[in-house]
């Protein structure tokens, strides 16, 4: 006996292999099934039937908890919106089935004046005030509905949001790499679910109501009329071919379509095909791949993949949609006192609008799915993250991790003891770091060297306490990527609270760029975020990283916002038009202030500056921020850093031997993840190390010829 899914395959178009599209790969059961379709190879995961109703019903009890948590909270937050908006859902979704009653009504009333040859006026009147009155109200409630709709979205999509920047805002710099710990639904998504499965809901009560209204018209029948007017829905819902119910990835393989593809793409290259003459060869190729790709669809997969390769199933669909008037017939015929053209025409009605219902929870169930799922994924951060705070709060209370802090006046100590470390999800054999031993002493001035890729930028996020050990607070464990011991003033580093290192840790690296959307005076504000608004402060900070000329040039000065966040629509605009108004209007919005690449950075080191003045940094961390500086300006910048050094360690990262790094306490030259010297610059000048090495390669780039 066949199974339906064979069945189903049987009917498809193309042949079905469980294959690779590329033969030489092909290796059955490999837990996806190759469909050629057209031009195309669509590979579908290899899970049997793709109906995807017993995975629907199968995700709706494990969505539960999340659903009813999220109607709980929204509850809580919006009674009285969130009640409206449900009352007003009810209505919507069954008031089909109440227009439909009084329409009954009104059509029997008519039958039996025409047919008893005189008018009950009530019989009459009573349903037409009753439809008069549904429709009224349908329309005032549509209404109050649109503006429900929107004031829930934008409450509900704050509140997401909300609660997605919390969960983020608590991901450590490790979880934030790591892919696994990716959020991939956003405020809006959760919002859209949240949306469409209260209107799916709604479908089933619409269906539901529909249903019992056909049950009630057509008496002792009525399950077997209902079953008539949902034949062709249920023959089509287990015999549709729709690829949008199943992941899938469609590859274009037809090498004859690929090979006209570069012949076009060929022939746009205009210098190459006249300087190899090539017209003739390419009209002569494109000729012979387009004869040989004969017939083959370059149609959208989804539209391949619908078409049956017989025509029954059309046949069948088109046969079935009479059902429900043959039924009313049989009807009649077998019981002619039974039957009256109202309640026949009323019974079609209610096929028609029941069939529209079914088709709409049919077409919608993979995207109800989807919905569940990225409820879940949104409850499931939410609680993770409250999980933490409650393991943070319990471990305050234990007196663990909590309490310790930095301790005050003094720049930190490091120790680190054969420290070796890989990234969260990173693709290589070698570690970033590798058997690193280090002492830093309180107040040092130190410089990291070596070649790209050495390690030393990874080395400052490990002392600036970027990615911390196993920390049960975070509840993500780093214990695989990191090995060795760190111990900041002869303490593990793990024993002090987040916080206090936070607030005695300041880096500035090339990546600290400028924040969208702040004004130039909120961007170094943020530095030490108490300051914000403090003109004073915020002057001598730009003073100090020599940003201050470029700011007092600007229109606006502090105020100036780099990158205001724009959220322009246009339609039909004419941008090449310079006359046109709106193209004008739209072309000095965008015409935004701008400072160049290192007044941006100079920008940026100015929040350093302001993060100073929270008196409480013990280490600084410079990690090569002179990208887009001139020389004298790194100069400038790099002296005013290390002036601040007083009750500061210092660890600066270059690859510029200059004065600085001649002045250094401690170099420390890195190669290939490891610490291959140490020592002052005299000395390491003195052996003939990879600190000499690198030092003479920059020395003899700027030496004249
Ligand atoms: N986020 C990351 N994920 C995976 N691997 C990384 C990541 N960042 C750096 N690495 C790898 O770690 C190694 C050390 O990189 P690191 O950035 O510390 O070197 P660097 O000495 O600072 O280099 P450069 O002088 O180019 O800045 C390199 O092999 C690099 O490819």
């Amino acid at each position: 006996m066949s199974t339906f899914s064979d069945r189903k395959n049987h009917e498809m178009q193309g042949k079905v292999s469980k294959m690779d599209p590329d033969s030489d790969t092909a290796t059955p059961g490999k837990g996806y099934v190759t469909e050629n379709l057209g031009i195309w190879s669509v590979m579908f995961l290899d899970d049997g039937y793709r109906g995807q109703f017993h995975k629907v019903f199968g995700d709706i009890p494990k969505s539960i908890p999340a659903f009813s948590h999220l109607i709980r909270q929204v509850f809580s937050l919006y009674p009285t919106l969130f009640l409206m908006f449900c009352a007003t859902q009810l209505w919507m979704s069954c008031q089909g089935a109440i227009n439909l009653h009084f329409s009954s009504r009104l059509l029997e009333a008519i039958e039996l004046t025409l047919k008893n040859n005189g008018a009950d006026p009530w019989a009459v009147t009573l349903p037409i005030i009753g439809r008069l009155l549904v429709a009224v109200l349908t329309g005032y409630i549509s209404w109050t509905n649109e503006r429900l709709i929107s004031r829930m979205r934008r409450r509900l999509i704050c509140y997401f949001e909300l609660e997605l920047l919390k969960v983020k805002l608590n991901h450590s710099l490790a979880e934030s790499d790591a892919p696994e710990s990716q959020i991939n639904v956003s405020a809006n998504q959760a919002w859209k679910s949240f949306q469409e499965i209260i209107e799916f809901f709604g479908g089933i009560f619409d269906a539901l109501s529909q249903l019992s209204l056909i049950i009630h018209l057509s008496r002792q029948s009525g399950p077997l009329f209902a079953l008539s007017c949902l034949s062709k829905t249920i023959y089509w819902a287990f015999t549709r071919r729709c690829i949008w119910d199943t992941p899938f990835v469609a590859l274009e393989t037809d090498k004859h379509q690929t090979r006209m593809t570069a012949l076009v793409a060929l022939a746009k290259d205009k210098k190459d095909v006249i300087s190899y003459d090539l017209k003739d060869y390419i009209v002569r190729e494109y000729t012979k791949a387009s004869k040989l790709i004969g017939d083959a669809s370059d149609e959208h997969p989804w539209i391949l993949y619908r078409q049956f390769k017989t025509p029954w199933n059309n046949m069948a669909l088109e046969a079935l949609l009479p059902l429900p008037l043959f039924y009313c017939a049989f009807l009649a015929l077998r019981n002619p006192s039974a039957a009256t053209l109202s309640s026949i025409a009323i019974l079609q009605e209610s096929a028609t609008s029941i069939t529209r219902t079914v088709d709409f929870l049919l077409g919608g169930m993979e995207d109800f799915r989807t919905n569940l799922k990225h409820l879940r994924e949104f409850n499931n951060a939410v609680e993770r993250l409250a999980h933490r705070e409650a393991l943070r709060d319990h471990q305050a209370l234990l007196g663990g991790r909590g309490d310790s802090s930095i301790e005050k006046r003094r720049g930190m100590e490091f120790e680190l003891r054969n420290v070796a470390f890989n990234y969260p999800g990173a693709q290589t054999n070698t570690k970033a770091l590798n058997d690193v031993s280090l002492t830093i002493k309180s107040g040092q001035f130190v410089v990291l060297v070596g070649a790209n890729g050495s390690g030393k930028s990874t080395l400052v996020k490990l002392l600036a306490q970027m990615y911390n050990n196993d920390d049960p607070s975070t509840g993500f464990s780093l214990s695989e990527n990191l090995e060795g011991e760190i111990l900041i003033d002869s303490r593990p580093a793990s024993s002090f609270s987040e916080a206090s290192l936070r607030q005695a840790i300041a880096v500035f690296s090339q990546d600290n760029g400028l924040f969208a959307g702040f004004s130039l005076a909120e961007n170094i504000g943020l530095g030490y975020n108490p300051l914000i608004g403090n003109h004073n402060a915020t002057m001598e900070a730009a003073r100090m990283s020599g940003a201050d000329t470029a700011i007092n040039r600007m229109k606006d000065g502090f105020n100036t916002i780099l990158n205001p966040m724009l959220n322009l629509t246009s339609f039909n605009v004419d941008i090449e038009n310079e006359s046109n108004a709106l193209t004008k209007f739209m072309k000095n919005l965008q015409r935004a202030a701008d400072v160049s690449g290192g007044e941006r950075q100079r920008i940026a080191a100015a929040r350093t500056f302001m993060s100073f003045k929270s008196g409480k940094i013990r280490f600084l961390a410079v990690d090569e921020p002179n990208s887009a500086l001139d020389a004298e300006a790194e100069a400038t910048l790099l002296q005013n850093l290390v002036n601040e050094r007083e009750g500061k360690t210092i660890v600066l990262v270059t690859h510029h031997f200059g004065k600085l790094v001649q002045n250094a306490d401690l170099i420390v030259c890195m190669k290939e993840g490891r610490i291959v010297q140490l020592g002052r610059h005299e000395e390491l000048m003195r052996s003939d190390g990879e600190y000499k090495k690198l030092y003479g390669i920059q020395a003899s780039a700027f030496e004249n010829p």
